[in-house]
């Protein structure tokens, strides 16, 4: 199975509720699809958003890498020659991880489609239903607990609560929230790096002081604030969990062995797909520390890459961020795994398991 061509498509699904972190507001979910077209006529899919505030990948960025420089070397490679595919996409080019990411989940969408098995199996099998917890957006805290009520009434029982606009509103979101949910469902704070490090241990003390129960809070400061990052969690007892401070395996090594927090957040979209996500999972299986798989905001053909990954390495990625679909308002994507509310289900159909996509717009 040889890779004859790559092209483009966009893929645009309106969003339930606007997404609104303390970096960005967006109103749709907005992919590049990759399609990969090979001599057997099988098609590889893979999946990327623009979400410059985080990788700075655009579109236009990711299109850009692939037509100037991984398509004319992917062009005529061996589906079979995985690892050398892989080496292509990993060494060509530095940063970009969007556009590695969007390559190496359709080739490994292809790689299943050629031995005719779904990918989680390939990968080492794992259980075929997972569960994912839902973002309530920062918002006024009327509408982030109306938010939270109308998710734990889908079914959610995990709320990744986004804050990090203002500490002091901040505080009072997490208090009010708390004391409407805080029983029904398990409480994660995603601040998004919109506090300083004293800041964090001010309020994650006040919240520990306060008896609310937080499972953990993600990427509190910047990214580059590993420094900080020790500083926060010397001071607490709360998880800290880094995601925008983790994208390679070097950096994950870093933080690990420096103990600055005590989860990863993989993103297939940080790490540039599937094979240093894979990586950074054994990387911290070594070292006995959990994972959560996460997302950005982006739909279904990525997410399902993710979701056979989390189900194949759940020994070490314990927790389940994979909400994008179900923030939509529809599905576009036919086939293999079915986003419903929490609940995420993986087939047996081979590779990701796309049947169809609605509404490709083609570029
Ligand atoms: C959608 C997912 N639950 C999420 O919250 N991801 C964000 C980044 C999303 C974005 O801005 O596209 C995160 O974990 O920081
Ligand atoms: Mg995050």
């Amino acid at each position: 199975m040889k890779i004859t061509n790559i092209r483009f498509a966009k893929l645009i699904v309106p969003l339930i509720t606007p997404f609104k972190t303390s970096m960005r507001t967006v109103e749709n979910i907005e992919d590049l699809v990759v399609i990969i077209e090979t001599d057997s006529g099988q098609i590889g899919y893979g999946s990327a958003p623009a979400t410059p505030v985080i990788t700075g990948d655009t579109h236009g960025s990711i299109i850009a890498a692939i037509d100037l420089v991984f398509k004319p070397k992917l062009c005529g490679m061996e589906i079979d020659n995985l690892n050398e595919i892989i080496h292509v996409i990993q060494t060509s080019m530095v940063n970009n991880s969007s556009a590695k990411a969007a390559l190496e989940i359709a080739v490994y969408d292809l790689w299943g489609k050629m031995y005719k098995a779904p990918l989680y199996k390939l990968l080492g099998g794992g259980s075929n239903t997972l569960r994912t917890d839902i973002t309530i957006s920062v918002d006024n805290i009327d509408k982030m607990i109306s938010d939270s009520l109308l998710a734990i009434d889908n079914g959610f029982d995990i709320l990744k609560i986004k804050i990090g606009n203002n500490i002091t509103d901040d505080i009072e979101r997490v208090k009010e929230i708390n004391q409407v949910v805080g029983d029904k469902a398990l409480l994660r704070l995603d601040v998004n790096q919109g506090w300083s490090p004293k800041q964090t241990v001010y309020a994650v003390q006040l919240f520990e002081k306060s008896g609310i129960q937080l499972e953990l809070v993600e990427q509190p400061v910047k990214a580059d604030d590993f420094a900080g990052l020790k500083y926060i969690s010397d001071r607490v007892n709360t998880p800290i969990m880094a995601d925008e401070s983790a994208f390679s395996p070097k950096q994950v090594i870093e933080l690990i062995t420096h103990q600055c927090v005590d989860i990863i957040n993989i993103k297939l979209m940080k790490t540039g797909g599937i094979s240093n996500a894979i990586a950074i999972a054994e990387i911290a299986k070594t070292y006995q520390v959990e994972c959560m798989i996460g997302c950005m905001l982006e739909g279904s053909i990525a997410v399902s890459a993710a979701a056979h990954l989390a189900s194949a390495k759940s020994s070490t990625i314990t927790k389940i961020d994979l909400d994008g679909p179900s923030l939509g308002r529809f599905d576009p994507v036919k086939g293999g795994v079915l986003f419903d509310q929490s609940t995420i289900k993986l087939n047996n159909l081979p590779g990701l398991g796309i049947e169809s996509i609605d509404g490709l717009i083609d570029i």
